[in-house]
C-alpha cells in the first residue's frame, strides 16, 4: 500500500462504538479521532473500562465502527470485509498484549517463526532464519534464541512476542498494555523495546495505565467518555491511573 509521502499513517475520524446485546445500547467510543504518521508513537491511558481494547481492537480490525471513518495510508478501510481485513492484519499490523502468548515446547526462535509461516507461508528456512535472528536482535535477546519459554523470564518472553510481532516489519504496532504483568524496570526495558521499532517508521500504539511508560511516547492521549484528547504533563500530574478492574 503507497500513499502520498507526508500521509498518515492512521487516521480515525468520529470512530464510534456501542455495545448491543445488553439491556441498553451502551456507547463505548462517540467520536474518537486521530491521527498517526509512520514513526509516530502513541500512548493511550485511560480509566479500566473506558474502551482502550476496544479502540485497539478496532484499530487492529478485530472488530468493525458502527461509524466514523478509518484511513490506513489513505486507503478506507472502515468496512472492509473479513478475508480481506485478515490479509490487511497480519500483512500491516503488529501486536503485542499483557500475555505473551507464546508456545511453551517451541524455542524463542521458533515462536518467531510461527509468524512468518502463518503469515506469509513458509519461506525459504535461509531467509525466514535471517528474519527470525534479525528480529530477535532488534529487541536484544539473541542469545536466546535456543531457550523456551519456561526458561526465560516475564521481559524476555515479552520480548519474544515482541520480535514475533516484528518479524513481519509491520507499518503499525499496536500494544495493549503490554508490561501490566511485569515489574517496574522490566517493564521500562519493553517499552524501549517497543519504541525502538519506531525509528524504523513503523507507528506504534501503546494502551498503558502507567504513566511513566506513556510519557516515554511522542505524544500522551486519554480517553474519557469515549473521545481522545490530549495530555499535557501537569494533568498527568494531578491524575492517578487505575488499575485493570478499578475505578471504572
Ligand atoms: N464483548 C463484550 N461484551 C460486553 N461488554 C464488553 C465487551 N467488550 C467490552 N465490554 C465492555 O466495554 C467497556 C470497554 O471495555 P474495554 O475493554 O475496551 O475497556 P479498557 O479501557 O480497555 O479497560 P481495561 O483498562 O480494564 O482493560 C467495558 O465496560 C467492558 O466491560
Amino acid at each position: 500500500m503507497t500513499g502520498p509521502l507526508n500521509e498518515p499513517l492512521i487516521e480515525l475520524t468520529g470512530l464510534t462504538k456501542t455495545l448491543r446485546g445488553q439491556k441498553e445500547p451502551r456507547p463505548i467510543l462517540t467520536g474518537v479521532d486521530l491521527t498517526v504518521h509512520a514513526g509516530d508513537s502513541v500512548a493511550i491511558l485511560g480509566r479500566s473500562g473506558s474502551g482502550k481494547s476496544t479502540l485497539l481492537s478496532l484499530m487492529g480490525l478485530f472488530d468493525r465502527p458502527d461509524g466514523g471513518r478509518y484511513l490506513l495510508h489513505g486507503r478506507d478501510i472502515t468496512r472492509l470485509p473479513e478475508r480481506k481485513a485478515a490479509a490487511l492484519r497480519s500483512a500491516e499490523f503488529g501486536f503485542v498484549f499483557q500475555r505473551f502468548f507464546l508456545l511453551k515446547h517451541l524455542t524463542a526462535a521458533q515462536n518467531v517463526a510461527m509468524a512468518l509461516v502463518n503469515g506469509q507461508g513458509w519461506l525459504p528456512r535461509r531467509r525466514r532464519k535471517a528474519k527470525v535472528m534479525a528480529a530477535l536482535e532488534k529487541v536484544g535477546i539473541a542469545n536466546l534464541a535456543k531457550h523456551r519459554p519456561p526458561r526465560l523470564s516475564g521481559g524476555e518472553q515479552q520480548r519474544v512476542a515482541i520480535a514475533r510481532a516484528l518479524v513481519r516489519e509491520p507499518r503499525v504496532l499496536l500494544a495493549d498494555e503490554p508490561t501490566g504483568a511485569l515489574d517496574t524496570e522490566t517493564g521500562n526495558l519493553v517499552v524501549s523495546t517497543l519504541y525502538e521499532a519506531t525509528a524504523q517508521g513503523c507507528g506504534l500504539i501503546l494502551v498503558t495505565h502507567d504513566w511513566d511508560h506513556a510519557r516515554r511516547m511522542d505524544r500522551v492521549l486519554r480517553l474519557t467518555n469515549g473521545r481522545l484528547a490530549e495530555v499535557d504533563g501537569a494533568e498527568s500530574e494531578r491524575t492517578q491511573e487505575f488499575p485493570a478492574g478499578v475505578g471504572s
